[in-house]
């Protein structure tokens, strides 16, 4: 199975070209509106667990679902710029353990079945974000 980058038409902002493997995954997200809707379920689920709620109870809400909905928008070949952090800098106030990665993951499962996004698009998804455990995980 080939992983060439798809061909995308020329365009003034030129995103990064999209890898086989993501062709249609952002449309079973929804796109970008869906992305969006996704971030508002994920942040209330992480609000309501009580392992979450200490992380991200005093963070800025609107702007960290904003920048999640534009990173997995770049991720999933959306043509999304990310302008948050890097991922190391972005975690770099909060002590994130093996066990809180974990329970992130899985609130984000949860979020997305509800969602109702296909468990095949899930999966593309869920593989690029679990090695970056490397630049999240600090103790
Ligand atoms: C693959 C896993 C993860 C990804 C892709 C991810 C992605 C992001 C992104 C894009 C931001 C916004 C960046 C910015 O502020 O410029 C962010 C912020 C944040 N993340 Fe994560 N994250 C992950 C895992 C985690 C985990 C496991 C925790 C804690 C349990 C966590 C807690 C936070 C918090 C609290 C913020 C807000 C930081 C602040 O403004 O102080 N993240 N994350």
């Amino acid at each position: 199975q080939s992983t060439a980058p798809v061909e995308r038409t020329p365009g003034a902002a030129d995103p990064a070209p999209v890898h086989a493997e993501m062709v249609g995954v952002f449309e079973d997200f929804g796109g970008r509106p869906g992305l969006d809707a996704l971030m508002d379920e994920f942040m209330t689920i992480l609000l309501a667990d009580p392992r979450m709620r200490p992380f991200f109870e005093k963070v800025e809400h609107d702007r960290v679902k904003r920048q999640l909905a534009e990173q997995f928008c770049a991720i999933l070949g959306g043509g999304c710029a990310y302008t948050g952090r890097d991922m190391v800098a972005a975690h770099g106030a909060h002590r994130i353990d093996r066990a809180d990665f974990n329970a992130l993951v899985e609130d984000l499962q949860i979020a997305m079945n509800r969602r109702g996004i296909p468990f095949r698009a899930q999966n593309k998804l869920l593989a690029v974000l679990a090695p970056m455990h490397r630049e999240v995980i600090n103790r």
